[in-house]
């Protein structure tokens, strides 16, 4: 039973029940279970066409042998998708509706997440080391066409090849014969040669409409169609800055493209800007850490209208555990408190450094969206940075290893987190603030993969969506909108399953910041899943669409508006 809570997740009674109806929704233009894909219907109707699949069969498939049963993937007998393997290559087709997807919704939601986590036998450990899923939601009049295939990096198709791991994943790292190789494994390491292009984090979609896959290596990136989901090919930065990693989450508008390459010989960032239709990053400026002896771990950062912000976690890069062939519990990382922690501040026209000011301790993934705050006279005074901070706590990535998520669910294990909100002065003040933006009991204490109307980034803003918890859980549970005015939350609840990060699309001539939908996409108790929208206001369902069989976890997602 999914339901919508208007305040704090407490017990099942005190949740608002949504209609949902008993009956699943059947999925037209069939589907194999289990088995390489046989979608051999075409489906033209009304102008919308369900491409036939079955006579464009990839080379390379995840055949029945190969998949994972959740008893091979973790030992444990429950149903639920999300930390499985995904059954076959690719799919398509139409998903029966249930409820009324808006008319205004034309376009394609995709979500790219680590979706096939072993080769053969061996399985992976960490949910970030599996291979990319790349999942498409094509909305069109009301209908509903999805799609899922496998995005072809080096890396994956070396491991389908050679039936082992070839390149260092963010655990997984290809075992080595004796020292000769491992000292070629190092000269390699540090070349790039041996790192991933396994574009398995997020998608996003260009000012110039080209979309692009993404992880943390800089090779990792790669174009795909968003109608086919194909793997067009790299996307090949024509400049010559170098570097092997990058932030895994630019900032990516119609006009703006925003990165930061953190720089582990002389510790620091490079902050560039690439421009729509070029593939040319150019620098704009530089952040020297603060701290030692390594760039503090940067998956993502926020940007206002006139600055970028670079944080500097203390959780930082660790050249040895580049090098280590077994993981550690912080992977790459180290944490090093006394290091301290830091917020620095770039303006984005100059290149230069406006504020650069210690703050408390603190562990995040992801920032949310920033802000500029102004004087009676306009001058800009500080900084509102948001982020889902893990209060200060490493632990959370290790709780993200597919053994604790397979085996630990219903247990409450999931560490706190809450909306972190640094308040960065500019007045050359030493010391920022990091304070929760609203009682996290209102979200659980679970938050992370969140979104905003994209209309509102780098403004002054109201309104967030992420995934919270209702407790006990392992994992995020549930879906949030947060009002961080209200310091209110509304959640949203299906027992026993796992949404994805919600997306907001605003509706076409709103003018209010919750005037849309929220795109996820869940894995429900019974091993099955479905696509999900709720009301960007109200935050109730309006509609779902099952999919034919269960589908992994995924990460982020974009908006890619009809052409
Ligand atoms: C899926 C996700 O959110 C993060 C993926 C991160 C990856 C694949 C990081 C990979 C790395 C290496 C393979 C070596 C260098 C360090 C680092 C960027 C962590
Ligand atoms: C899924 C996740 C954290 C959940 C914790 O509550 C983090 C994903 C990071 C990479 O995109
Ligand atoms: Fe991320």
């Amino acid at each position: 039973m999914a339901s919508t809570q208007f305040s704090s997740p407490r017990s099942h009674a005190q949740q608002a029940t949504m209609a949902v109806s008993g009956k699943p929704g059947s999925v037209k233009g069939g589907c194999s279970f289990g088995r390489a894909v046989n979608f051999s219907r075409k489906h033209h109707k009304g102008g919308l066409r369900v491409r036939n699949v079955a006579t464009r069969l990839p080379e390379t498939q995840v055949s029945p042998e190969t998949q994972v049963s959740p008893e091979k993937g973790g030992g444990n007998e429950r149903k639920l998708a999300a930390w499985t393997s995904i059954r076959q290559e690719r799919w398509e087709g139409e998903l029966a509706v249930q409820g009324e997807i808006p008319l205004w919704l034309n376009g394609t939601y995709l979500r790219n997440g680590p979706g096939l986590w072993h080769i053969g036998d061996y399985n992976f450990r960490h949910l970030f080391d599996g291979y990319a899923t790349l999942v498409r939601l094509h909305f069109q009049d009301g209908r509903l066409i999805a799609g899922h295939r496998q995005i072809q990096s080096e890396a994956y198709k070396a491991a389908i090849k050679n039936k082992k791991l070839c390149y260092r994943e963010f655990s997984e790292v290809p075992k080595t014969d004796n020292f000769l190789s491992y000292v070629g494994e190092l000269a390699s390491l540090f070349s790039g040669a041996s790192l991933t292009d396994n574009a398995n984090t997020g998608v996003v979609r260009l000012g110039d409409g080209r979309v692009v896959c993404l992880t943390e290596t800089i090779k990792g990136s790669i174009i795909i169609d968003p109608d086919t989901l194909e793997t067009m090919g790299k996307f090949e930065y024509s400049d010559t800055l170098g570097g092997l990693i990058h932030s895994a989450h630019p900032i990516v508008t119609e006009s703006e493209f925003w990165t930061l390459l953190p720089d582990l010989v002389k510790p620091g960032y490079i902050v560039v800007r690439m421009e729509p239709g070029s593939n040319e990053r150019k620098v704009i400026g530089r952040v020297n850490c603060r701290g030692g002896p390594a760039p503090g771990w940067i998956h993502s950062f926020p940007v206002t209208e006139h600055y970028v912000v670079v944080p500097e976690m203390s959780l930082r890069y660790c050249a040895q555990n580049l090098l280590r062939a077994e993981p550690t519990p912080l992977y790459k990382f180290e944490w090093h408190p006394l290091s301290k922690a830091f917020m620095h501040v770039m303006c984005k026209a100059s290149g230069k450094i406006v504020a650069s000011v210690e703050v408390p301790l603190y562990v995040t993934f992801h920032f949310i969206n920033a802000y500029e705050e102004k004087d009676e006279d306009g001058r800009v005074t500080g900084i509102v940075a948001d982020c889902c901070e893990h209060n200060a706590d490493t632990t959370i990535l290790d709780k993200l290893r597919l053994q604790n998520l397979r085996s630990f669910s219903g247990e409450d294990v999931l560490p706190d987190a809450r909306v972190g909100r640094f308040t960065i002065p500019l007045d050359g003040s030493p010391y920022g603030k990091l304070e929760a933006a609203l009682n996290p009991d209102e979200h659980g204490r679970g938050m992370d993969m969140c979104s905003i109307n994209p209309a509102y980034l780098g403004k002054t803003y109201r309104y967030a969506y992420a995934c919270g918890a209702q407790r006990p859980c392992n994992f995020p549970n549930t879906l949030t909108k947060l009002d961080l005015v209200e310091k209110k939350a509304k959640n949203w609840f299906d027992e026993g399953a796992v949404p994805s990060e919600p997306l907001f699309v605003a509706r076409p001539g709103a003018t209010e910041e919750d005037d849309g939908v929220v795109i996820s996409m869940v894995s429900d108790k019974n091993g099955e899943g479905y696509a999900l929208l709720l009301d960007g206001r109200t935050f109730e369902e309006i509609a779902r669409g099952k999919f034919p069989y269960g589908l992994p976890y995924g990460l982020h997602g974009c908006w890619v508006p009809k052409k």
